[in-house]
């Protein structure tokens, strides 16, 4: 079968509100979807509406899955999909108002930013290519000399930007993007965050997986939690941010002087309890998150005590989310 003989289904409009008061772009109704024998997505409701939204899980939580439901690429094993009021599966008409920047590069690096856009605008039947793919560079910032280099020339952050430029050429209302971040470096993040807070200001329903917190808590109002397939928080970032720092925190920390650190921290109102480990290093249990970070910078400086590596004992989340789950 064409892709033209597949039946375009049209859903009547829903007037589900979405987590942030405005209009539902995308409704998820009590959606499973199996490989065989694994349940990858979970009996999973949710609205999003325009707008930034971070969809949190740690690996193999069914984040991937979730979105290619979103994008029609794969059909709900129960329950129904929806985007812009449309049936999601076996509809290609919703490819006009969605664009989607898979996790993986699925670009010809020996294209030129430009020739891998424009093939895309192409395939989208847009009237006016040459402006298309100028807009779109735009957007991204690769609107350079860049943009007629091949990709395999690129930094990690533009091979991302070039494939934010391809899925947005037909100005499609909803953008989906897995993992986005993936591999950039700071600046490269910074950047891309940017541009994804200016597409949800201008109205655009952005929606972003990611396993990493302080990602989405950057950039996205809105997060859902997904864990083992279920949607196991959902809400304003605070709420969840909440429910993460309200219980205790472990950390593995090596400094240039272990022992004069965890002198000076015992005792500290962030720090309930800390361990010098036989191998080196401390270990610091502490309530809060952030107060534990702010002071543990002060007492180092104090202590002329140079900080090597901060890392929280469970840096995974998978005890987050396996607490989010529980509560
Ligand atoms: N094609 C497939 N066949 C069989 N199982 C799959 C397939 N794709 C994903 N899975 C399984 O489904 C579950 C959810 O995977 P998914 O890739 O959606 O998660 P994810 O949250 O995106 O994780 P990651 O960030 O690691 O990609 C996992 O248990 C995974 O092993």
């Amino acid at each position: 079968m064409s892709i033209d003989e597949i039946p375009v289904q049209r859903e009547a409009e829903r007037p589900l509100p979405a987590p942030n008061g405005g209009p539902a772009e995308i409704v998820l109704d009590n959606v499973t979807h199996w490989y065989g024998n694994v349940v990858a997505v979970n009996d999973i409701t949710m609205t999003i509406g325009p707008g930034v939204t971070g969809l949190l899980g740690p690996n193999g939580a069914g984040k991937s899955t979730l979105l290619h439901l979103v994008s029609g690429f794969l059909a709900p094993s129960r329950g129904t999909v929806s985007v812009a009021g449309r049936t999601a599966w076996h509809n290609p008409g919703i490819y006009q108002v969605i664009g989607l920047v898979p996790e993986r590069d699925s670009v010809y690096a020996f294209l030129t930013g430009r020739q891998f856009v424009t093939a895309t605008a192409k395939l989208h039947k847009l009237p006016d290519v040459a402006a298309a793919v100028a807009r779109a560079l735009h957007m991204v910032e690769m609107d350079t000399e860049a943009a007629d280099r091949r990709i395999d020339t690129y930094s990690k952050g533009m091979r991302q930007r070039i494939k934010v430029a391809a899925a947005l050429v037909h100005e499609p209302r909803v953008l989906l993007l897995d993992e986005p971040f993936n591999g950039m470096d700071p600046r490269q993040r910074m950047h891309m965050m940017d541009l994804l807070h200016r597409l949800g200001d201008a109205g655009h329903t952005i929606v972003f997986s990611s396993h990493i917190l302080e990602e989405v808590e950057r950039l996205s109002g809105t997060v859902q939690v997904i864990v083992a397939g279920r949607l196991a928080a959902s809400g304003d970032y605070r709420t969840i941010r909440r429910l993460m720092t309200s219980r205790p925190h472990v950390f593995q920390v090596a400094s240039s002087d272990d022992r004069t650190l965890a002198s000076a921290l015992i005792g500290r109102q962030s720090v309930n309890g800390v361990e010098l480990n036989p191998a080196g290093g401390l270990e610091v249990r502490a309530g809060d998150y952030g107060a534990f970070s702010r002071e543990l910078a002060v007492v180092a400086r104090e202590q002329g005590v140079r900080l090597r590596a901060v890392l929280p004992a469970d840096e995974s989340l998978e005890s987050v989310f396996a607490y989010l789950v529980a509560s």
